[in-house]
Formats: C-alpha cells, structure tokens, sequence
C-alpha cells in the first residue's frame, strides 16, 4: 500500500545545491515521458505507490489504482519504473502535479561549461565478447536446447568534471524524432534521505525506441524491436546495411522470438490481435532495427485488476528483446554472468491511470545520472550463431545517442586510439 510522503518535496532549491543543476532549472522528482506519441511530464512525490517486485505487481496493480485517489489533491496518475529484474523493487509513485508537456525543459540560456571525462568500459569489450562466446555456446548445445536467446549486457562508467544535468541531457536527447526521451527520478540511494531540486538525485535519463505496451480504452499495441545494424554517414552504404539487416536470417530469427513471445502473452486476453508475419524497418538518429507493431482489443477492459496499462506491462516485462527467452532461463544466466546490474536498464518506464489506460517504454539507449557519474547500458540479443565480434560493435553502436548526448565522443577517441569499446 501507498506510504504517504508529507515532506514538500517539490521545494525550490537550497542554498547549497550545485551550480549546474541550478542552472537546469529541473523541478525536484521530475518524471518526463517526451516523443512521438507521448508528451507527459509531472513534478513531487505525492505518495510512493509501490516498491515490491514485479512478480507480485499484476495481482497488485488493481489496489495501487484504487491508491490513487485518496490523495484528491494529486493527479489521479501512476507514474515510475520497472527494474530489469522482476525480483527487484519497482519504482512507482504518485506525482504532486502536473507539469505542461514541456515544462520539464531548462529555461536557462546561460551555456554551461565543457565537462571533461574519464571513461571506463565495464567489462571491458573483450570480456563481453567472451560472454557473448559462452552464451553462444549454451545456446547450441544440446542439453540446454530449451534455451533459444540470451540478452547480454555491458556499461560504460563515465566520470565527469562537474555535475551532469538530467534536463540538458534529456532535451539533447529528444533531438532524435524517432524516440521518446523519459526521466525517471531513482529512489534515494540512503533510505529517508530526500532529493530536492539541484542536488544530485539520481536519475535515469535516456530515449528509448521501444514500445512495451500502451492501452487506450480497448485498445492495446505493443511494439517490440530487436535485430540491429549501425546507420552509416554515406547513404549507400546505409542503405545497404538496412537491407542487410531486413535479409539476416539471426536478426529475423531474433526478432521473431520476441514476437511470438508477446502475442502468446497478450493473445488470452485479446480479441482481434494482429500481428504482422514480416518484420518492418525501424529507424531511429543512430541505428536500424527490425520491429513489429502489434495491435488488438482487451476482450475486458473493464476488468482493472488484469488488463489496466500496468497489469499487462508487469507480465510482459522483460519481454524477450531484453531477456531472452525461456524467460527464467535466461534471467538466471544473465544473473549468474553478468558483472554490472542493470538497475532500471531493461525494465519499462511508464504511467497508468486510474482508468487503465497508459503507456510503457522499454527503458533502454539511457545512464544511470549521479552527480558527476553516468553509467550507460546497452545490450544485444545473442542467439546460438552470434558473432561475439559483431555483438560487441552492435553494443557499442547502441551507445552513440548517449555518446553525443553527453558530449563523451572526443574523450571516446582518445580511448579507442589504444582500443575499440
Ligand atoms: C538491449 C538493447 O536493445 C534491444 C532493443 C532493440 C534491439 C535489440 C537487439 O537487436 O539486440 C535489443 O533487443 C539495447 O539497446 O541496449
């Protein structure tokens, strides 16, 4: 149940609070969903709705809406994340208020200074490669023929100068047409201890592709991607690598577990579910993908407590675009060999209201943001013929938003003189 905050924690910033985050002008537990289709932003922390895990969230999901409106003076609106691992403690609060879809935008015009980085690969490309070996070698072995595809992951720990913004780097982000830029403020790492603007709350910031799930009324859609290739800058040889990626019978084969993986889950619930046999093309600034929209009508959507926004989003996460599939195979593997945890990278950013409707992003392509830190995740879908060499380029391409957002490239390029990330 819902514990009550009766801090103001939407509070002007203190005297002490850092220069640069004053600068940014970000209101304090500031939640931001901003692309193509969705423009939400709140501000305050009305009430924590919900920190258990995510196996237990779908049997959950009907009381926390139910929570809602007994704070009368907040917006009838869930907003928050789900961590990678459905083990670990969700995020989800109610916000304060409401802010105007771009209110979140810092309304400085004073430029900030460079930041200098020290940059460090965790693991190094050559672990991940031999991860990705290891992986491979699972998948096509005999006794573990159950297990069809592994999502492998690795960071890069960035360590800046002087404090990072959350704002500046979430509106360079958004930039990029194609993807919805999101902010999720992370719970405090000391427990009781409260963020207020302009100190370093930690933050995921990032711009995801990736629908997880949206409903409206009825009508649900899901919109997984997965299989990848790097945008080129000369057109005819990006134009080649899209089409290289379309014809890859991996990335076909990848993408199609996912697919069937998420229709299988949303088909019980759901009438008319259409779901495309081929693979579209999905472009974003910085990368191909292959993606498939899936759409259908809730046969009850009445029913709150097993179809709303974030019932459905809860069972679905991770699906197997981030995982892999079986599903508890593969988190067990990743858990056993992964060196970095994820933390909210992999799992879903959102809202729900009290009607069920809402939306869902596959939180990838962001940083983990704690004052001069940023730790930037991607991962690639390993299957039993994956290329370690190719996986780990496909990674690191999947790092160039963030790269540019930051501004990390020329540090980037003195490191990868001595050796590729
Ligand atoms: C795990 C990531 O991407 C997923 C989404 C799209 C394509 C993917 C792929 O081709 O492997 C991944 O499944 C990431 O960006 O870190």
């Amino acid at each position: 149940m819902g514990i009550p905050m009766h801090q103001a924690l939407d509070r002007p910033p203190q005297a002490n609070a850092t220069p640069a985050a004053q600068m940014a002008d970000w209101p304090a537990q500031a939640f931001v969903l901003h692309g193509p289709n969705e423009r939400l932003a709140t501000a305050g922390l009305a009430q924590v709705l919900y920190e258990g895990s995510t196996i237990d969230l779908a049997d959950r999901s009907g009381q926390l809406l139910d929570a809602l409106r007994a704070q009368p003076q907040a917006p009838a609106l869930l907003v928050g994340g789900l961590p990678f691992d459905r083990a670990k403690p969700c995020h989800l609060f109610q916000p304060q208020r409401r802010l105007p879809p771009t209110g979140w935008r810092p309304t400085a015009a004073k430029a900030e200074p460079a930041l200098s980085w020290r940059i460090e690969a965790q693991p190094t490309r050559t672990r991940y490669a031999r991860m990705v070996r290891e992986a491979a070698e699972v998948l096509r072995h005999p006794d573990h023929r159950a297990l069809r595809k592994i999502v492998l992951a690795r960071s890069l720990l960035t360590q800046a100068s002087g404090p990072i913004s959350a704002a500046r780097l979430l509106e360079r982000l958004t930039g990029d047409q194609a993807v919805t830029g999101y902010a999720l403020p992370l719970p405090a790492p000391q427990a009781g201890s409260i963020s207020s603007a302009g100190t370093a709350a930690p933050y995921l910031v990032g711009a995801t592709p990736e629908l997880l799930l949206t409903r409206r009324g009825p009508v649900i859609a899901s919109q997984p991607l997965a299989g990848s290739s790097r945008r080129l800058p000369n057109q005819v040889a990006d134009a080649e690598a899209r089409e290289h990626l379309q014809q890859s019978a991996k990335d076909v084969r990848e993408h199609r577990v996912v697919v069937e993986t998420i229709a299988d889950m949303l088909a019980p619930c759901c009438r008319n579910l259409q779901v495309p046999k081929v693979p579209a093309i999905h472009a974003t600034a910085s990368m191909w993908h292959l993606g498939t929209r899936i759409e259908g009508q809730l046969k009850h959507p009445e029913d709150l407590a097993t179809t709303s926004s974030l019932a459905l989003a809860a069972r679905l996460q991770p699906t197997p675009a981030l995982c892999g599939a079986p599903r508890e195979e593969a988190l067990q593997w990743i858990r056993q060999h992964e060196t970095v945890p994820r933390g909210f990278f992999g799992g879903a950013v959102g809202w729900c209201d009290a009607e069920g409707d809402g939306s869902w992003y596959v939180a990838i392509r962001c940083a983990h943001i704690e004052g001069e830190s940023a730790r930037l995740f991607a991962g690639a879908g390993i299957m039993a013929d994956s290329d370690p060499e190719q996986e780990a380029a496909e990674t690191r391409a999947k790092f160039n938003a963030m790269i540019d957002a930051l501004d990390l490239a020329a540090a980037l390029q003195l490191l990868e003189r001595q050796a590729p990330l």
